[in-house]
C-alpha cells in the first residue's frame, strides 16, 4: 500500500476588501493572501477497502463527513471513481499545528492537502489550476491553499493571479485559545451593517477588484518594500469583528505599541491578530512583551514567517 506525508501551511490576509453581494450569497472580494510557516502534517495511506477514514490529534476537530480533510476525499472519491474502486480508500492522519477556527485556514488547507496528496496516490496526473477547481467545490479558501505563496484573490476568493513571492518576513500570531468567531456570522453582519458601500453594479465589480492590482500593497510587495506593505494592510470585517470581541481589538491595540511591529492586521474572519516584524530576534521579544501584558493561559503565541510555497511532499512510501 502506497503513503504520502505532506505539510499544509496556513494563510494570513494582508489584504481583505468586500466589494459586493453575489447571487449565490456570498461575497465578492479582493484580497492578498499569504503562506507562512506554519503547518499542519498529513499522512495518507491506501487502504484496501473502499472506506474514508480520518484521524486528528486535536479532540475538538471532527473527524466525521464534518471534517474538510474527509470531505475532500469524498470529492475525489466522488470525481474519479474509477481511480476510486482501484486503489481503494484512503486513511488520513492530521497533526495539527495551526490553531483551529482562527482565520488562518487550517481546514482549508488540509483539505488541498488531501487533494494533492490523492493526485499522487492515484496517479491522476492533475493540473494545479484542475486541483485548485476542484479545491473551489470545498470552501473559498482551499483553491489558494492548494497554491500557496504570495497571491491576489478575487470573486469569492477563489481567482487567483500570483505576485512576486514574499518571505523572510517575521510574524507573530496570537489567538485566544477559546474565542471563535464564525466566518458567515462576520460576513453577515458586514452586509447588514455595511451593504450600502457596495458596488452595485456588478459589470464594474471586475473592474473594482482589478483596482487592488494597481493599489498601494501590491506596489509594495512589487517592491518588496515590508515598512509600506505593513502600513498598508487592511481587512474590512476588523468593522465587525473588533466591535463585537474586545479582546481582538485589545490584541490589536498590544501589538500597535510594541515599537518593532511594522503592522498589525486581524487574519481573515478572525479571532487571530498577527504582526509583521523586521527580524526574528524583535519578533521573540514582541512576542515576550504580549505575554507579559497580557499573562492569560488562554492567549496563544506563535513566531512564524512569511513562506513562499503552499503544499509540500515530505515523503512517500510504499509498505
Ligand atoms: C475569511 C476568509 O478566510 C478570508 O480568506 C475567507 O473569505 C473565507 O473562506 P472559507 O472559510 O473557505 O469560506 P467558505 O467555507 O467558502 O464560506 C464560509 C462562509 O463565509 C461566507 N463567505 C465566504 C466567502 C465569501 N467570498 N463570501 C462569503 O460570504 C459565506 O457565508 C459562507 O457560508
Ligand atoms: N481539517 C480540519 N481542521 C480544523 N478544523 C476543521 C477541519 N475540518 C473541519 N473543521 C471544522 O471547521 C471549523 C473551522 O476551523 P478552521 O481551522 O478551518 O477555521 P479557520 O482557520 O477560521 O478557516 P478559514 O480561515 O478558512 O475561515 C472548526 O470549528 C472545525 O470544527
Amino acid at each position: 500500500m502506497r503513503s504520502y506525508t505532506l505539510t499544509a501551511p496556513a494563510k494570513i490576509n494582508l489584504y481583505l476588501e468586500i466589494i459586493g453581494d453575489r447571487p449565490d450569497g456570498y461575497h465578492e472580494l479582493a484580497m492578498i493572501l499569504q503562506s507562512i510557516d506554519l503547518a499542519d502534517r498529513i499522512e495518507l495511506h491506501s487502504i484496501g477497502n473502499d472506506s474514508i477514514r480520518v484521524r486528528c490529534d486535536r479532540p475538538e476537530v471532527p473527524t466525521d463527513e464534518r471534517n474538510l480533510a474527509y470531505q475532500a476525499a469524498e470529492l475525489m472519491a466522488t470525481q474519479f471513481p474509477e481511480a476510486f474502486s482501484k486503489y481503494g480508500g484512503v486513511e488520513i492522519t492530521i497533526n495539527k499545528h495551526i490553531p483551529v477556527a482562527a482565520g488562518l485556514a487550517g481546514g482549508s488547507t488540509n483539505a488541498a492537502a488531501v487533494l494533492v496528496g490523492i493526485d499522487l496516490l492515484w496517479n491522476l496526473g492533475l493540473t494545479q489550476s484542475e486541483l485548485e477547481e476542484l479545491g473551489a467545490n470545498l470552501g473559498s479558501d482551499v483553491p489558494f491553499c492548494v497554491a500557496g505563496g504570495t497571491v491576489i484573490a478575487t470573486g469569492r476568493g477563489e481567482q487567483l493571479s500570483p505576485l512576486p513571492n514574499l518571505d523572510n518576513i517575521y510574524i507573530v500570531l496570537a489567538k485566544y485559545r477559546s474565542l471563535e468567531v464564525s466566518t458567515a456570522w462576520a460576513y453577515k453582519t458586514y452586509r447588514q451593517q455595511f451593504s450600502d458601500s457596495y458596488v452595485r453594479d456588478t459589470a464594474n465589480l471586475a473592474a473594482r477588484a482589478a483596482a487592488v492590482h494597481s493599489g498601494g500593497i501590491v506596489k509594495a510587495i512589487f517592491e518588496k518594500n515590508t515598512a509600506e506593505i505593513a502600513q498598508k494592510l487592511h481587512n474590512d470585517l476588523e468593522r465587525v469583528v473588533l466591535p463585537a470581541y474586545p479582546q481582538v481589538l485589545q490584541l490589536r491595540e498590544v501589538f500597535a505599541t510594541q515599537e518593532s511591529v511594522l503592522g498589525t492586521m486581524m487574519s481573515g474572519s478572525g479571532p487571530t491578530v498577527f504582526a509583521l516584524i523586521e527580524s526574528e530576534q524583535q519578533a521573540q521579544a514582541v512576542k515576550l512583551k504580549v505575554r507579559e501584558t497580557i499573562p492569560d493561559e488562554d492567549l496563544e503565541l506563535f513566531v512564524t514567517r512569511m513562506t513562499t510555497h503552499g503544499i509540500q511532499i515530505v515523503s512517500s512510501g510504499k509498505d
